[in-house]
């Protein structure tokens, strides 16, 4: 019986400062506690920018609140003359639980190849964090080699001797649908993670490809969740644009009302 935790994270990406990263986690968790939502049935989290995750951090244990944060990156090395990189050690050291790893547009913006993000989720294991590892195709990819293929290839690449990561999310995120408002069709985004899934049996196992999650990330928002979860192989959402909007991002996560209308 699969007994995967639903995940609904937000990608803040490079919005909100400090201050409005409490304004808004204070409004989403006021938004959930009306709506009575179950943390345990489908969980929640956010990934700031760093200068936020310390006052997240801090209003997360005052209120006792069930959201978990994370990072949008961490460097590949634990400390030393790396001017600009955050740690992994310093992310756990805040309370996060997760941390984003080769999101496409670290990939492309900063030059991050496969080697660096095998590093990364080497790192985030090192430091007990859990890798969110981002993957998806271009729209060139995707008609040059279909949609899984370089999906499967980022998978390959990040887990590659990385026989310690033990637990892991990924996102698939197929890069034409990031921003664009052109999500994947849940077909077309269950095909791939069901090939994700696959190649995680191949190369871990079938226990653990079982209890690993796998989110689908591209112009989600709350008129198109339903749609992703009810496919097999899609535990949950990467969130941009909606994760910035209160009541987008609180229906998104409140997704199983909907399921069924
Ligand atoms: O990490 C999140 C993704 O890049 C999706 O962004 P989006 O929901 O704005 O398309």
């Amino acid at each position: 019986m699969v007994t995967r935790t639903p995940l609904m994270a937000g990608n803040w990406k490079m919005n909100f400062d400090h201050l409005q990263s409490i304004a808004f986690v204070q409004k989403l968790a006021w938004t959930l506690k009306d709506g009575k939502h179950d943390f345990g049935a489908v969980e929640v989290a956010v990934f700031p920018p760093f200068t936020d995750l310390r006052s997240v951090q801090t209003l997360v244990d005052a209120d006792k609140l069930k959201i978990a944060y994370g990072g949008q990156d961490l460097s590949p090395h634990e400390s030393g003359a790396y001017t600009g990189d955050i740690s992994g050690r310093f992310l756990s050291a805040l309370g996060c639980r997760y941390v984003l790893v080769g999101h496409s547009e670290r990939r492309t913006l900063h030059g991050e190849t496969d080697e660096i993000c095998r590093d990364k989720v080497a790192a985030a294991a090192r430091s007990g964090l859990v890798p969110v590892l981002c993957v998806g195709e271009t729209s060139e990819d995707l008609e040059a080699h279909g949609a899984a293929a370089v999906p499967v290839s980022q998978l390959r690449a990040a887990l590659e001797g990385n026989d310690a990561v033990t637990e892991l999310v990924i996102a698939y995120e197929p890069v034409w649908a990031i921003g664009s408002g052109e999500a994947a069709t849940p077909e077309q985004a269950q095909t791939v993670c069901r090939a994700l899934r696959e190649t995680l049996a191949e190369l871990r196992g079938d226990d653990m490809a079982g209890d690993t999650r796998l989110l689908y990330g591209g112009s989600v928002k709350a008129s198109n969740v339903v749609g992703f979860m009810r496919e097999p192989d899609i535990d949950g959402a990467l969130i941009g644009g909606a994760s910035l909007k209160i009541d987008e991002f609180s229906a998104i996560v409140r997704y199983r009302q909907h399921v069924g209308s």
